[in-house]
């Protein structure tokens, strides 16, 4: 298995399916700039709940918010890497809307995550002051 792998037929087990979706994850991580910086986002939020002592109904919007955020960016690479291989260098104005809507649904996300952000830790934040 690995990037490299040139593997066309059907996985013949979960452990197969199980590590190429592991080589899709890393494969973000490695080639995405925008999914490592969400991640460093995602880290901080995580670390600053264990600081604030969030409750576990604060934990669920927090995890729902950067799991949207992730969901958001996976789709947005599958797009990327489809409008790539159907259209490659040459301009296209269908290729721009599918690259632009799925950078937009990223956005969209991550406004979604700074509202929950902006509930959630504000006023932990506000009991130190
Ligand atoms: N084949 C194409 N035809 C028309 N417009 C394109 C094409 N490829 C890219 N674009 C335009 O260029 C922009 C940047 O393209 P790129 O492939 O870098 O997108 P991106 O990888 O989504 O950017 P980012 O990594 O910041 O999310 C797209 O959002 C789109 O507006």
């Amino acid at each position: 298995m690995g990037l490299n792998d040139k593997q066309v037929k059907k996985n013949k087990s979960f452990w197969q399916s199980f590590g190429h979706a592991f080589d899709g994850v890393k494969s973000l991580v490695l080639t995405e700039r925008n999914f490592r910086k969400h991640l460093v986002f995602a880290i901080l939020a995580v670390v600053l709940g264990i600081i604030v002592r969030l409750t576990i109904n604060e934990w669920l919007w927090v995890t729902l918010a950067i799991f949207m955020v992730v969901t958001a960016e996976v789709l947005n690479t599958v797009v990327e890497s489809i409008v790539d291989l159907v259209v490659g260098e040459r301009y296209e104005a269908a290729a721009k809307k599918a690259k632009d809507v799925a950078a937009g649904g990223v956005l969209l996300a991550a406004f979604f995550a700074v509202i929950i952000g902006c509930f959630v830790y504000i006023p932990e934040l506000l009991k130190f002051v």
